[in-house]
């Protein structure tokens, strides 16, 4: 039961990441040159650091630049996590990507080298090749016989009939061929838990039995029979039904980890809650896994470890990077900060960043700049579309002013506000009058400064000297 929660739960965070902040990125938006087009896979403007990202990328993709650390540098909003968004969506799926912020490392309750140490492995992915006899096809047919006497069992398996007294029949084709399979009982138990059906296209694995459904035969889709929204349609297989095939499992140094790590046990991977791992373990794993690359059977994979608000690690953190780098299985560190010239954390020296100078030097630089006008028009376009918020010209000049006048994230905000303001008018369209109505319940920092700037002494803890209101106020 535990398990099934937690599948629905994950799909219940896919639903909300649909609209998350940045959930309208689909990549940098480069074309085949890595020049930055004007408007392309949910990215605006800001081409200088989009070209440089899009180098970077090249470069991990030709996993020349492993161990290396890149620092996205700039004023709050002005895209350095949608940058590193970018980089994650153009990587594809078999590159791990982790991401964390600093400040989640100190609010765990692991020590935070032992954090860092997760998510560094998490951005470690490992290849392991398997040479697999596989039967491939597409069903045409299953027909379970009903339980039959012994007598009449007698062409069958025996292990199959003593499995579950029941037998039947497979046929499989591809587009060049058809066969009929013998079925014994453990058989017909792994079809029935898989739901395979006439129609699906599925990978029986020879020396394990286990049945993969690969998806729907596309000669299917017409078919009556419904389909959910999740259904995939794949080709009818072609040649031999039989085939020896290379298995790729891609997983990360951190699943195997977990999986292994007898105190926490597999299960954790799904709760998050995997508590320290042991550092024998990690050795042995890491010994392993070394000598599978050496058998060829294994090769290492280096993702990307994002960590934004990077001036939150402390100097313990940043000697702790510095020497997970060195390491050979390191993944690319792509790191993010807003702030300027800064104490370094647990000292008291400033540095730019609050990184510290020896960690600086090995960082390669990309800053990102504030916005134009009709930059932040364009981002306001496209997350309208992302929230399906219908918004008039009008309405998306004011809303791109307040935008040019206050910060792109109080004007992103807005929409959906708006939008709820439009929808309690019985409105359709989101006009003037909505984002005018909610720019006034609504502060951005600079009116909400402004006003405590004048309300201050009625508040707790103020600090205009003689004031004695926020002593009076903890007191009562
Ligand atoms: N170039 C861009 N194209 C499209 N959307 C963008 C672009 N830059 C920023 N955004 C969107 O604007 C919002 C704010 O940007 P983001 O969170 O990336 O800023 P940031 O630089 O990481 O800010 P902070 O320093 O405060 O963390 C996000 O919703 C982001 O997706």
């Amino acid at each position: 039961m535990a398990e099934l929660k937690r599948l629905s739960d994950s799909r219940d965070l896919t639903r909300i990441e649909r609209i998350g902040a940045h959930s309208h990125i689909r990549g940098l938006g480069l074309d085949s040159s890595l020049e930055a087009r004007d408007a392309s896979e949910g990215m605006i403007g800001q081409q200088p650091a989009r070209r440089a990202a899009g180098l970077i990328l090249q470069l991990i993709r030709q996993g020349k630049i492993a161990g290396r650390a890149v620092l996205l540098a700039g004023q709050p909003g002005t895209g350095k996590t949608a940058l590193a968004m970018g980089i994650a969506k153009s990587l594809g799926a078999e590159t791990p990507f982790a991401s964390v912020a600093a400040s989640e490392l100190f609010s765990l309750n692991l020590s935070k080298t032992e954090a860092l140490t997760q998510a560094f492995r998490r951005a470690i992915g490992v290849r392991i090749k398997e040479e697999a006899e596989i039967i491939e096809g597409e069903v045409v047919e299953i027909s379970i016989d009903r339980p039959v006497s012994a007598a009449a069992a007698g062409s069958f398996t025996p292990s199959g009939v003593a499995a579950a007294g029941k037998t039947g029949r497979l046929t499989l084709k591809t587009t060049d061929m058809e066969t009929v399979y013998e079925l014994g009982g453990k058989m017909i138990e792994a079809l029935g838990k898989e739901k395979v059906q006439s129609g699906d296209v599925i990978a029986l694995d020879k020396a394990s039995g286990k049945v993969t459904k690969l998806g729907r035969s596309i000669g299917r889709s017409r078919d009556y029979d419904a389909v959910g929204p999740h259904t995939k349609f794949v080709k009818c297989p072609e040649g031999e039904l039989q085939k020896r095939k290379e298995v790729v499992h891609c997983v990360t140094l951190h699943e195997i980890d977990v999986i292994n790590s007898r105190t926490q046990g597999f299960l954790a991977l799904f709760t998050g809650d995997t508590g320290e791992i042991r550092a024998e373990v990690r050795d042995q794993i890491d010994t392993k896994v070394a000598e599978w690359r050496e058998e060829g059977k294994a090769e290492i994979v280096p993702g990307v470890l994002f960590i934004d608000e990077v001036h939150m690690l402390d100097i313990e953190c940043f000697s702790f990077l510095n020497r997970a780098l060195e390491n050979d299985m390191a993944p690319i560190l792509v790191i993010a900060t807003n702030r300027g010239i800064t104490s370094i954390r647990g000292t008291n020296y400033r540095s730019p960043h609050g990184i510290p100078p020896d960690f600086l030097d090995r960082l390669l630089i990309i800053t990102t700049q504030p916005y134009t006008e009709d930059d932040i028009w364009k981002i306001l376009d496209i997350r309208c579309d992302e929230e399906d918020v219908e918004m008039s010209a009008d309405a998306k000049v004011l809303l791109t002013k307040i935008g040019v006048e206050t910060s792109l994230r109080y004007a992103i905000h807005l929409i959906t506000s708006a939008a709820l303001a439009c929808q309690k008018r019985k409105g359709k369209i989101v006009e003037m009058e909505d984002i005018s109505r909610v720019y006034q319940l609504f502060l951005d920092v600079k009116r909400s400064t402004q006003y405590l700037m004048e309300y201050q002494s009625q508040y707790m803890f103020n600090e205009v000297p003689g004031e004695a209101g926020g002593d009076d106020a903890m007191q009562s």
